[in-house]
């Protein structure tokens, strides 16, 4: 029997407050109105940001809610004016939206969308309203994607079909973790034949030290309070690993970095979220000319420091989100990269759970062994 049109009863996991784990619920999905599209998810990533908003330290932190960002699935049902995707279309819902037409959409000068930013931002949807009910109480959206719902709903410019060809548990990782490493990288004049140093080897700094190896760049330097992850950041791409615990007492490492570089590097990367991590980063940056990247999100209340001289001197301090890419007009082109062997992403996944064991998903990213776990909604 067709469910267009009506609401679809299906598993959610719901975060009911801050600090909580999440509850597979029955909930009931609303079908999609205006310029709305509803997804069958089949696949989600779970990206540090999930836990991050699920502990209470996302300053935009709504509860009830339904997180996850990192999805594939595929389009069930259309609302009324919606043109880009169709039923039966694969499909990877966008955090980043790309309306093509707003101020920032226009201005070629950034991949932010304004269109639906301030709902999204409220857990609604664009028109302020919510498509979730759980034991008829509304639950909030997240990130305009809800991706750890069976169903979810989305604004049709937070989505993008993809070749039907892409396995949707692999390259659902291109809803957050890998684009964003990737563009973090391309997006970026001058890497080819530089110094780059990546802080933090998550599945983030992995993909942002794996794509400055490719493009070309001459020094690979990870870093890492891990040991665990050296041998992931070698396997990636790295030339060198340090681990910031394994220096000298007393010795800082924007110091070591410095002094071993010839006075700096001409790139780096915060993969880490902490504050004092970004800063060294930073201040690891050649005098004149050196730019450093922040992509870790940090917890609510927590703000980054350096002495102005170190932007006088110049270096600058830039930050990235969803790694500057436009989701609709480029992840087309990143699953063709993937299909022939350019970009990868399966060497991300080292977990796998069934939906039922989605609380052991965020448990296995505390292990230090877990670059990415894939959920399979199915199960
Ligand atoms: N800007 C954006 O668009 C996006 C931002 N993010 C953010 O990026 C960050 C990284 O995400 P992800 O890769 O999934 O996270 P992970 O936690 O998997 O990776 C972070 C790594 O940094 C290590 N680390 C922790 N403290 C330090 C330190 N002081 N110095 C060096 N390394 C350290 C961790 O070690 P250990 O394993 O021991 O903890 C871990 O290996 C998160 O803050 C996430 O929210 C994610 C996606 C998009
Ligand atoms: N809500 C937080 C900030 C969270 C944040 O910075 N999110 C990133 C993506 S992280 C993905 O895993 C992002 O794209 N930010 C841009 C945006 O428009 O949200 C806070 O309020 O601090
Ligand atoms: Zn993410
Ligand atoms: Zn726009």
């Amino acid at each position: 029997m067709s469910t267009v049109g009506k609401p679809i009863i299906c598993k959610a996991a719901v975060c009911w407050g801050a600090g909580q784990p999440l509850k597979v619920e029955e909930v009931e999905v609303a079908p999609p109105k205006a310029n709305e599209v509803r997804i069958k998810i089949l696949y989600t990533g779970i990206c540090h940001t999930d836990e991050y908003t699920r502990s209470g330290k996302d300053p935009e932190g709504l509860f009830p809610v339904i997180l996850g960002h990192e999805g594939g699935g595929v389009v069930e049902s259309v609302g009324e004016g919606v043109t880009s995707v169709s039923v039966g279309d694969h499909v990877i819902p966008l955090y980043t939206a790309e309306c093509r037409e707003c101020k920032f959409c226009k201005s070629g000068k950034t991949n932010l969308c304004g269109k639906v930013r301030t709902t999204q931002g409220q857990g609604l949807m664009p028109d302020g309203t919510h498509r979730f009910t759980c034991k008829g109480q509304p639950i909030h959206h997240f990130m305009g994607t809800s991706t750890f719902s069976q169903y979810t709903v989305v604004a049709e410019v937070s989505v993008v079909a993809v070749n039907k060809s892409a396995p949707l548990e692999k390259v659902c990782l291109l809803g957050c973790g890998i684009t964003t490493a990737w563009g973090a990288v391309v997006k970026q004049q001058g890497i080819k034949g530089s110094n780059v140093a990546v802080f933090g080897c998550g599945a983030i700094g992995l993909g942002v030290l794996s794509t400055a190896s490719i493009v070309g760049a001459s020094r690979v330097i990870a870093v890492d309070t891990n040991p665990g992850k050296e041998s992931w950041a070698r396997k990636m791409g790295a030339t060198e690993f340090i681990n910031p615990m394994a220096l000298p007492e007393g010795k800082r490492i924007q110091d070591h970095l410095v002094e071993i570089t010839d006075g700096g590097l001409d790139f780096t990367f915060d993969a880490t979220g902490n504050v004092h991590v970004m800063r060294a980063a930073l201040e690891s940056c050649h005098k004149g000319w050196g730019v450093s990247t922040v992509i870790g999100v940090a917890a609510a209340g927590q703000e980054i420091s350096t002495r102005p001289f170190q932007l006088v001197t110049g270096r600058t301090w830039r930050g990235t989100a969803f790694g500057g890419v436009k989701g609709r007009t480029e992840l087309p082109g990143l699953v063709e990269d993937y299909l022939q062997g350019k970009l990868k992403i399966d060497e991300y996944v080292t977990h796998h759970r069934k939906f039922a064991e989605i609380n052991d998903g965020f448990h296995d990213m505390h292990g230090g062994d877990c670059i990415r776990c894939v959920v399979d909604m199915t199960e």
